[in-house]
């Protein structure tokens, strides 16, 4: 878990003519993240299998340790996690979450229930990425959070406060991750009575919610659900490590692959998710159907290719709105214009990811219109070779990877990604694995 990597300043990619090959995906960090937490708090031995290593796991494995969970490592791939039955050994701690959303928004309902003296701070990025629904849901209970910069985002200190909660409500339209925090945090609360959580408003990301749900009944505690509009935990629950657990490959991860396949012909197989998964992002795969590419499933992998032109699509993409950037970029290779509707959040992300997708995707030529929250796309004839600038955000460096398939001539000339290093934010080895599928000759 502590390997470093060296990157250049920035990758120049030759146009591929051809794309085919089986790739095996690092873990899924939502599962990841959500996986360590409640190993650390549920009562007993964890052993994780096929963990994501990268620094959003790394950050929350580091915020265990501080909070004195012990853990080891057996493998790059394995960690066992010595629960502490919802108890923090060390009840002082500076914690540094990176920009790790699916880290500081659990540690926050988790540290804020528990009680302590803590302070969670990131990244300069991370300290504009709103956390303000949260911490006022948490407030609203008793919890003592105080925002040490600008309200509303971290750097957040948290002080054992005294919680009484039988009903709370949150926002749940500007990220899913507010919901997750307290979900995961409610059985801590629930101690002689029911805890409810009402959603307020719209749920955007709704599939990472089954996530949460999915684990935490893993580890042995049921949620009972009111559609999107209430979760109550009953009293009585606690955490159980089930002993073992495996992550499952990361469903976004796969996108840039799955993608690749149905512009550059493929096929191109994806291992370590198929069509059990419980990841939302695995819907991405309808996604690429839609648009022409023949898609096959299996219990454990994916496969695509593709099979002409690829259709332009015109869809709401509030489901997967990680996955939705790399649709964003295949759009290049599409028929006419496409257009991602209702991607507002992708403005509280790594980056405003409107701008920034909007901005790159000009630079290859495309005609694109930005709107609050939607982008349309018009490919041009040709994609423009260009530098790709990534705003440090391990997505824009993963899709535009993908502007190097010469579907398209490009006369010969490479496809340069800046700061490649962003993409060890959740796959540290992506540009290994691209280019173990990318073929520079027809053959
Ligand atoms: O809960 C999760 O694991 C995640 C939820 C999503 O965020 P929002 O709910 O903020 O859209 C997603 O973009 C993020 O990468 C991971
Ligand atoms: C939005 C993302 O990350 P985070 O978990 O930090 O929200 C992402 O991985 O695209």
């Amino acid at each position: 878990m502590t390997q470093q990597k060296h990157y250049p300043q920035h990758i120049d990619l030759e146009p591929v003519m051809h794309v085919e090959g089986t790739v095996r995906l690092p873990g899924s960090k939502s599962i990841s993240n959500r996986t360590l937490l409640l190993a650390a708090l549920s009562e007993g031995t964890t052993t994780i299998h096929d963990l994501l290593a990268s620094d959003d796991t790394m950050v929350m494995l580091g915020a265990l340790r501080s909070l004195g969970i012990q853990w080891d490592e057996v493998d790059e791939r394995t960690v066992v996690v010595h629960g502490n039955g919802g108890v923090l050994p060390t009840g002082e701690a500076d914690l540094f979450m990176g920009n790790a959303g699916t880290a500081i928004r659990p540690l926050t309902a988790a540290l804020a229930v528990i009680g302590g003296d803590y302070t969670l701070h990131g990244v300069s990025r991370m300290h504009e990425r709103p956390i303000g629904d949260l911490v006022d849901a948490l407030n609203e209970i008793g919890a003592q959070i105080e925002y040490t910069g600008e309200q509303g985002f971290p750097p957040l200190r948290i002080r054992r406060g005294h919680i009484h909660a039988n009903r709370m409500s949150v926002r749940g339209n500007v990220s899913s991750q507010f919901l997750t925090a307290l979900l995961m945090a409610a059985p801590l609360m629930a101690r002689g009575h029911a805890v409810t959580i009402d959603v307020v408003g719209e749920l955007i990301s709704k599939p990472y919610i089954e996530i949460t749900l999915n684990l935490m009944r893993r580890f042995g505690v049921a949620v009972e659900q009111n559609g999107w509009a209430s979760f109550t935990v009953q009293p009585g629950q606690k955490y159980v490590s089930p002993g073992s657990i495996h992550v499952e490959g990361d469903a976004s991860s796969a996108s840039y692959f799955l993608a690749a396949g149905a512009i550059g012909g493929g096929p191109v197989r994806v291992e370590g998710v198929g069509q059990d998964s419980i990841q939302g992002d695995v819907r991405f795969a309808d996604a690429l159907e839609r648009m022409g590419a023949i898609v096959t499933r299996g219990e454990n992998w994916i496969e695509a290719r593709g099979n002409g032109v690829l259709k332009a699509i015109d869809a709401d993409f509030n489901h997967i709105p990680d996955a939705a950037m790399t649709i964003a970029v295949a759009a290049l290779y599409a028929d006419g214009t496409s257009t991602l509707r209702n991607i507002a959040s992708w403005r509280v992300k790594e980056t405003d990811r409107l701008a920034a997708m909007a901005t790159e995707l000009r630079k290859v030529g495309a005609i694109v219109e930005e709107g609050a929250d939607y982008i349309t796309i018009t490919p041009p004839e040709e994609l423009l070779p260009a530098t790709i600038d990534t705003y440090d955000d391990h997505r824009m460096a993963m899709c535009f990877s993908l502007a190097a398939l010469d579907g398209k001539a490009r006369r010969g000339n490479a496809m340069r990604i800046n700061d490649p290093k962003c993409v060890a934010k959740t796959f540290p080895d992506y540009f290994e694995a691209f280019a173990s599928i990318a073929r520079s000759e027809l053959f």
